[in-house]
C-alpha cells in the first residue's frame, strides 16, 4: 500500500491560550508540530496542512521534507483540501492526525495501519472509565451508561479514495473523519488508542506533554562499515576531501567509503536500515553521486525524527595515502554538511600493520559510530 500521513494543523488554538497557536509553542524545545511530524518519519509521505498565514513558517521549519497544504476555517475543510491535493497522486491508504496530539507512539500508528489491511476504516480509542453524568447550573441531573462509549484519538486511517469520496459528500460540521466516513457507511475498526495520545487543548496540556517528554530522553548508537576496492586513478574522495594517491576507490557513487561508514552509523542508530535501502545501487542517478547527499539525508531524517547528533567518530583503515595531513580538514568538511560543532567530529586513521586487504593495499575500510540524542 502507499500511505499518505495528513497532519492538520491549521487551527488557532484558542482554548489552549498563549501568544501563538499551540502547535507553534515549544515543547522540550521544539514547536509541538515538530514533534508530531517527526512522530510519523518513516511511514509515509507527509502532507501538514496549516492557516494560510503560516506556511512560511512551515516551510522554515520542515524545508522540502514535508508537503505543504494550506487548510480552510474548521478542521474538517483542513483535511478535506488535503484529501484533494493529494488526489490522483497513487496514495491508496491516508492516516488523517491532529497536530496537536505530538506525543503519538509508533504502537498506535501500527496497530491502525495493521487495522487498515482488513477493514477501509481504523482509528485508535481509549474506553470511557469514568463514571458519565449530565450535569446543569454545577449540579449532577443524571447518569450516563458508559458501557459501549469510546473516546477517539487520531491518527484514524481509510482507504483513500473511500475517506476522499466521504468527505466530498458530507454537509461539514463533522468532529472528525470517522464521523465523516461513517455517514458515508464505512465501517471503522476501533484500534488501541494511549492515554499518552492526548490532543493538546488547554494550556495545562502543555505542563503533562513536558512532564512526559521530559522522562523520555532517547539516546542512540549507531555504528557503519564500510569497504572500497582500489582501482587505477589519482585520488581518493575521504570524508569529503580529494586526497591525492596513486589509485582510486572504485564504486558505483564517489566511493567516499568514511562518508558511507558515517552514514549508515546514523542511519543505523535511527533503524532505518543503510545507504542502499535509501539509495539503491540499482538506480543510475546514483551513479558517480556525491557521498554529502547521502548524508546530508541521513542527517535531516535524524531531525525529522527529533534527534541531535550528540558526536561522531570514523575512523579510516588504510596504510596509504596517508591520512593524518587531512584528518582536520576531513573533519571541518564533515561539521559543514552535518551543521555540527566541529568539537563533535572525530576523523582519525590506523593501519592494518600491513594485515589483511588493507595492509596489501588493495583498499580502504572505515568504521564510524554515531551518537544520537532526543530530549
Ligand atoms: N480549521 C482548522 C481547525 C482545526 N484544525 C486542526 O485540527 C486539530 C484538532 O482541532 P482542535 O484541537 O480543536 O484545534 P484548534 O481548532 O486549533 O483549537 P481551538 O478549538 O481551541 O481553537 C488541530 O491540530 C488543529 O490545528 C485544522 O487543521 N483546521
Ligand atoms: C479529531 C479529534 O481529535 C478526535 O478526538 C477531535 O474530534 C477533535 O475535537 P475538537 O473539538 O476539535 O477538539
Amino acid at each position: 500500500m502507499t500511505i499518505a500521513v495528513i497532519i492538520v494543523a491549521a487551527g488557532r488554538g484558542t482554548r489552549a491560550g498563549g501568544e501563538q497557536p499551540k502547535q507553534w509553542q515549544p515543547l522540550a524545545g521544539q514547536p509541538v508540530l515538530a514533534h508530531t511530524v517527526a512522530a510519523f518519519a518513516g511511514v509515509g509521505r507527509i502532507v501538514v496542512v496549516l492557516h494560510p498565514e503560516d506556511m512560511g513558517r512551515g516551510v522554515a521549519l520542515f524545508g522540502g521534507t514535508v508537503t505543504l497544504c494550506a487548510g480552510g476555517t474548521s478542521r474538517d475543510a483542513s483535511v478535506r483540501n488535503a484529501l484533494e491535493m493529494l488526489e490522483g497522486s497513487g496514495v491508496t491508504k491516508v492516516l488523517i492526525h491532529d497536530g496537536a496530539r505530538p506525543l503519538v507512539s509508533r504502537e498506535v500508528i501500527d496497530g491502525v495501519l495493521s487495522a487498515l489491511e482488513n477493514s477501509p476504516a481504523a482509528a485508535p480509542a481509549l474506553p470511557v472509565t469514568d463514571a458519565l453524568w449530565t450535569g446543569a447550573e454545577g449540579a449532577v441531573t443524571g447518569t450516563q451508561d458508559r458501557s459501549g462509549l469510546w473516546r477517539a484519538q487520531t491518527p484514524q486511517g481509510f482507504d483513500f479514495d473511500a475517506i476522499l469520496s466521504a468527505h466530498r459528500a458530507h454537509p461539514g460540521g463533522a468532529a472528525d473523519d470517522v464521523e465523516v466516513a461513517r455517514a458515508a457507511g464505512l465501517s471503522v475498526a476501533i484500534t488501541r488508542g494511549s492515554e499518552d495520545n492526548f490532543k493538546i487543548t488547554y494550556p495545562e496540556d502543555f505542563v503533562r506533554a513536558e512532564r512526559q517528554l521530559g522522562g523520555k530522553m532517547d539516546i542512540r548508537l549507531g555504528h557503519g562499515y564500510d569497504v572500497h576496492a582500489f582501482e587505477p586513478g589519482d585520488h581518493v574522495i575521504l570524508c569529503g576531501v580529494k586526497v591525492p594517491h596513486n589509485a582510486k576507490l572504485k564504486g558505483h557513487s564517489d566511493a567516499d567509503v568514511g562518508m558511507h561508514a558515517l552514514t549508515d552509523a546514523i542511519y543505523g542508530a535511527l533503524a532505518e536500515g543503510d545507504i542502499g535501502r535509501h539509495f539503491p545501487p540499482s538506480e543510475p542517478q546514483w551513479k558517480g553521486a556525491a557521498s554529502e547527499i547521502f548524508l546530508d539525508h541521513a542527517v535531516k531524517l535524524a531531525e525529522t525524527r527529533g534527534f541531535r547528533i550528540g558526536n561522531v567518530d570514523v575512523t579510516l583503515i588504510c596504510e596509504r595515502p596517508k591520512i593524518g595531513p587531512h584528518a582536520l580538514e576531513m573533519a571541518a568538511e564533515l561539521a559543514r554538511i552535518m551543521g555540527l560543532e566541529p568539537g563533535r567530529i572525530s576523523v582519525k586513521a590506523t593501519t592494518s600493520e600491513r594485515l589483511g586487504f588493507t595492509g596489501r593495499e588493495e583498499g580502504i575500510a572505515a568504521i564510524a559510530t554515531a551518537t544520537l540524542i532526543k530530549e
